[in-house]
């Protein structure tokens, strides 16, 4: 690792693994005191099956039992399951990416349904979940708030984890984050060595101040996370970004195929940051296309899809964001 991010490594890396080992109390009397609003989204699609019990564990833990949390939203993101029912029996405010900023349109992806939320809540810090995980995950939300509460100079922070990968119902320890492990991580250590001391630099989990998630684009599917990161980086520098370790994430598990497109969505995010004005560095052009194959028995079947890069702009860039006047509120 480069020295610049040994030391960031070495310096920003936080460890909140259980909640014993979190200061709650100190969490709280920082938020009151730095007048803070928290607002906690969920991007589901299609996540019935554990939206219901995660909303209800972090809404009795963070919002009914200590008011840590203001504002629990799910949005639902083209779901055809009842994810959006189960979420609202559990207590979550829930919202369509197509009701908000309808006169935006709706695209497909999960970083749709992120940069909608901007719209659709008012904490000036906003902590992202995906709604598939497992497990006891209470601790993420105030480990994940840690260091926005108690360090003025973080807008970003992301948490890590050993990642367990669940096949056709059988647990083995490690082998999760398959593209953070095989697409991600090597290109970014090649493109973005500054940022190879993140360990989970695709993780679906983070937090950071409005006032800066507003002033950067969304990548509307699967490169969102990559794009956040080296779009924060540019807007804030290395020492306004911050990891904590969270001890371990379990979610459902995706097929390899349906990896290998979220893999192409994040080289096209990467590629595409790539090109644009990195001195010194020869422009690179992305397909957008990704062919994969299956074979049929009697031979290869090729099948292409886009996964070129499309995004949303910055929110602080949108009229109806500021009439909403959530970004008041940051
Ligand atoms: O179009 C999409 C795709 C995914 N997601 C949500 O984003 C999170 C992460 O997606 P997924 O579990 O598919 O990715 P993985 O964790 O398997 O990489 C989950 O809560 C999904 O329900 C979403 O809101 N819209
Ligand atoms: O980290 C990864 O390689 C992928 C896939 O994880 P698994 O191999 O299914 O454990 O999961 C992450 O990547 C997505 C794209 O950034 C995020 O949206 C997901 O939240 C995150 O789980």
């Amino acid at each position: 690792m480069r020295p610049d991010a040994r030391a960031w490594f070495q310096h920003r890396t936080s460890s909140a693994t259980t909640l014993a080992a979190i200061d709650i109390d100190a969490l709280l009397r920082a938020k009151r005191r730095g007048g803070h609003r928290v607002s906690v989204v969920l991007p589901a699609r299609n996540e019935a099956a554990t939206v219901g019990r995660l909303v209800a564990t972090l809404r009795e833990r963070w919002m009914l039992r200590l008011p840590l949390v203001d504002e629990l939203l799910v949005v639902d993101s083209d779901s055809t399951d009842a994810t959006a029912d189960v979420a609202r029996a559990a207590g979550a405010d829930v919202v369509a990416t197509t009701a908000v900023l309808p006169a935006h349109g709706s695209r497909p992806g999960k970083g749709e349904a992120l940069w909608k939320s901007l719209a659709a809540t008012t904490g000036d810090l906003v902590v992202f979940l995906d709604a598939d995980l497992i497990g006891d995950v209470a601790h993420y939300v105030p480990g994940l708030l840690g260091p926005l509460l108690t360090d003025p100079q973080v807008l970003y922070v992301k948490g890590c984890y050993t990642r367990p990968l669940e096949i056709d119902g059988q647990v083995v320890p490690a082998g999760g984050g398959r593209v953070t492990e095989l697409t991600a991580r090597p290109l970014l250590n090649a493109l973005w060595p500054e940022l190879a001391g993140f360990v989970q630099p695709l993780g679906g989990e983070y937090a950071g101040r409005r006032s800066a998630l507003e002033q950067v684009p969304f990548v509307s599917a699967y490169g969102v996370e990559v794009g956040l990161l080296i779009d924060l980086l540019r807007l804030g520098g290395l020492p306004a970004l911050a990891q904590v370790d969270l001890g371990v994430r379990r979610h459902t598990s995706q097929s390899q195929e349906a990896l290998g497109v979220m893999a192409g969505e994040v080289v096209s995010a990467i590629l595409a940051r790539a090109e644009s004005g990195r001195p010194g560095h020869h422009p690179l052009t992305a397909s957008g296309l990704l062919t994969q194959f299956r074979h049929d028995g009697s031979g290869f079947v090729p099948s292409s899809r886009a996964v070129a890069v499309e995004e949303r702009p910055p929110m602080v860039t949108v009229p109806d964001y500021r009439a909403h006047g959530a970004g008041m509120a940051g």
